[in-house]
């Protein structure tokens, strides 16, 4: 059944098919007697409460949680799994890496790599966005760690989010600082959550918001102390689940569908745009200064 479903997922990526197929080959799922069950994957942990109808997802791709192919790979399998298991009704999103939720894409998935390899990983990326962006069960991330771009991309994308009061642990859009250029639908989820001017200030610095800022933004719902966060994002997620699900995932799609159409219209040129523009000399180089940099960091 899960095989099915990976199928579906991956109509377009006969590698990615392939991958998940591995991925489902080695899976390990348990049931305890109290309604709880784990399936467990070598880089997506997802925990499950089956009588609260609740999932939790903890990414678990160290030491950064980014977003490589095999780990997008995992976890497209998984989200697809939870949504067509009508069990669920809520999804929490968390990292089991300490002090970073995600470093957003693999810098090594978009260097020195052959065109059909980056154009399978935007599609990666695309469709991971798609199925959390567009889910019909409530998201809730529970952010205990940095998350810059990519990162923070998967909390927009969630319908509540609840973020560790650590100033270490920076949330935003910085593919400025990168030499990219975020595309134009990672901008059209930060305008839908922030508005278009304070959307526009953060991409063009490329600004990290430190928790408090980030409240003050709107980037995030709630600041809580660290060892709260796992808490607080349960009782909210409470909340949420109170509401009857046809209403909420009509007026979820309601708000969401325009600005998912916008991509899925044009998701083949903006893979061409992804490849021309990352296979460009001057982004290859761009990219690889900046991972030296963050190797640097360290000496
Ligand atoms: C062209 C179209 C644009 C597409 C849109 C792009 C979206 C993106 O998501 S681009 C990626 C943006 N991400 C970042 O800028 C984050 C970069 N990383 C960091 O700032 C930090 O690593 C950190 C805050 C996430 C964690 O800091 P720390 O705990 O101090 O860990 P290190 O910096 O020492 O990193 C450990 C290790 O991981 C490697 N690494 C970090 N981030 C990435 C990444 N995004 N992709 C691949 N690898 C990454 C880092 O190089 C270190 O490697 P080693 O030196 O080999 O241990």
């Amino acid at each position: 059944m899960a095989l099915v479903a990976g199928r579906k997922t991956f109509a377009a990526g006969k590698t990615l098919l392939l991958r998940a197929g591995v991925w489902l080959g080695a899976e390990a799922a348990a049931r305890g007697g109290n309604g709880a069950r784990r399936f467990v994957s070598q880089r997506v942990l997802v925990e499950s409460d089956v009588t609260a109808g609740i999932a939790t997802i903890k990414f678990k791709n160290p030491p950064v949680n980014s977003l490589s192919l095999e780990f997008l790979t995992e976890f497209i399998i998984c989200l697809e799994k939870l949504e067509n298991d009508k069990t669920y009704r809520g999804l929490i999103l968390t990292s089991d890496c300490p002090g970073i939720f995600s470093a957003g894409l693999d810098l090594r998935e978009m260097c020195g790599k052959n065109l059909a390899h980056y154009a399978e990983y935007w599609r990666a990326i695309q469709e991971t966005w798609l199925k959390l962006y567009l889910s019909n069960m409530v998201l809730v991330a529970a952010i205990n760690g940095a998350s810059p771009a990519g990162g923070c991309l998967m909390a927009l994308s969630s319908d509540y989010r609840v973020l560790a009061d650590n100033p270490r642990y920076r949330i935003g859009l910085n593919e400025t600082l990168l030499g990219i250029v975020a595309p134009f639908w990672f901008k059209d989820v930060l305008v839908n959550t922030i508005g278009h001017r304070a959307a526009e200030h953060a991409l063009q610095l490329g600004l990290l918001f430190q928790p408090t800022e980030a409240l003050q933004v709107g980037m995030v719902d709630q600041v809580v102390p660290e060892d709260q966060v796992q808490s607080t994002a349960l009782s909210v997620m409470t909340e949420w689940l109170a509401i009857p699900d046809h209403a909420r995932q009509l007026t979820k799609s309601m708000m969401r569908k325009a600005t998912a159409d916008n991509l899925i219209k044009q998701r083949e040129a903006d893979i061409q745009n992804f490849v021309s523009f990352v296979s460009r000399d001057s982004i290859q180089k761009s990219l690889q200064v900046y991972l030296e940099k963050l190797k640097q960091k360290k000496h």
